[in-house]
């Protein structure tokens, strides 16, 4: 049989999921089906066509269409939810719960009829519950069903480390771990530059101050945009993401997954290191951590179990 490409799914088409479907037609990482709602199906075409058109000019052979139609999902290999409302200046993540949990689980109903053997991504907040909400409505296995968190919080802390010693951004390493809110763990201990450890190059205050910076790295970009969310680094979190599974890369990664006592919690899912490749999350790392470091995880998992509470209440 002839070779195929992948199919890429993206549900929901606005800020983050348009741009998300932009970078992976720009990797040429599969044919893209950008997804949204009846009442947005032409504007949704527009912006598939007005992709696809950029084509020829970047070089790119990827499709890309435009609907509101699932069954145009049809056995894709990967979907990506972003589908749901983002928050404004003077709101929390945890405020969109109910509105997105609704969402949520309608499109879940839908990938899980037309695309039961994808990778399912999940973008829309709060990130680490809508994981959960996706997973209990899916009914997929655990390594199919991956939130996306750590690989945005830790490319904002990347960012910082290396604007802060003037150095590239590719000798930064490291990572960031727990729920994604501002109880999130930057893990400092774990940070270096081409494999030195970050406190012997930046003084304890500054890097304080970038550990808090990375906590409220969201609500910085809200404050800024007035009316929405961040989007060019969730998108390119989530085409990184993408591409780890696509070409069985086999990236170690940070990923939203469900622990069943991984770090002493049990059906949680929250952001830990994870090995991505060809069949999801392949693996889960578990870290040695000190009393500090478990106690700061363990206040953020509190936060995303407060939050699953509200789901399940509701
Ligand atoms: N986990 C993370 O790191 C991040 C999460 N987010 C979250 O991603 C979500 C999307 O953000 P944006 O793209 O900026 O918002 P947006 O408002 O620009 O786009 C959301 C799109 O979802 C669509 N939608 C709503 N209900 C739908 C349904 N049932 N089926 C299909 N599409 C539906 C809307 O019509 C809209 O086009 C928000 O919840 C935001 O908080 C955003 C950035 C990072
Ligand atoms: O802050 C938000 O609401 C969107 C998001 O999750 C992020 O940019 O980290």
């Amino acid at each position: 049989m002839a070779i195929q490409r992948k199919k890429i799914t993206v549900v929901g088409a606005g800020f983050t999921g348009a741009t998300t479907a932009l970078m992976l037609v720009q990797k040429e990482l599969g044919d893209v089906v950008l997804v949204d709602i009846p009442q947005l199906e032409n504007p949704t075409k527009g912006k598939a066509l007005d992709m696809l058109e950029a084509g020829p000019v970047q070089g790119y052979d990827s499709n890309i269409t435009g609907t509101s139609n699932y069954e145009d999902a049809k056995d894709s290999d990967i979907v990506i939810i972003t589908a749901g409302i983002a928050r404004k200046p003077g709101m929390s993540r945890d405020d969109l719960v109910n509105t997105n949990a609704g969402i949520m689980k309608s499109v879940c109903e839908n990938i899980k009829t037309y695309a039961p053997n994808a990778y399912v991504i999940i973008l829309s907040n709060p990130v680490d519950a809508m994981t959960y909400v996706a997973f209990k409505t899916l009914g997929f296995p655990k390594n199919r069903v991956i939130g996306q968190s750590g690989v945005l919080d830790t490319t904002r802390y990347f960012t910082f480390i290396s604007q802060e010693l003037n150095v590239s951004v590719e000798d930064v390493h490291g990572f960031v771990l727990g729920g994604h809110g501002d109880d999130m763990v930057p893990l400092v201990r774990y940070t270096n530059v081409a494999g030195i450890p970050i406190d012997q190059l930046i003084p304890q205050n500054r890097i304080d101050a970038i550990v808090q910076r990375t906590r409220t790295g969201g609500g910085e970009i809200v404050s800024l945009l007035g009316n929405g969310s961040a989007y060019y680094a969730p998108a390119a979190s989530l085409v990184q993401m993408t591409e780890a599974i696509l070409k069985d890369k086999k990236r170690l990664l940070p990923s939203i997954a469900l622990l069943q006592g991984e770090y002493g919690y049990n059906d949680l899912f929250i952001g830990v290191p994870t090995i991505l490749g060809g069949d999801g999350i392949e693996k889960i790392i578990e870290l040695n951590l000190t009393a500090e470091e478990k106690a700061a995880l363990n206040k953020s998992a509190q936060s995303v179990r407060n939050v699953i509470q509200v789901v399940e209440q509701g």
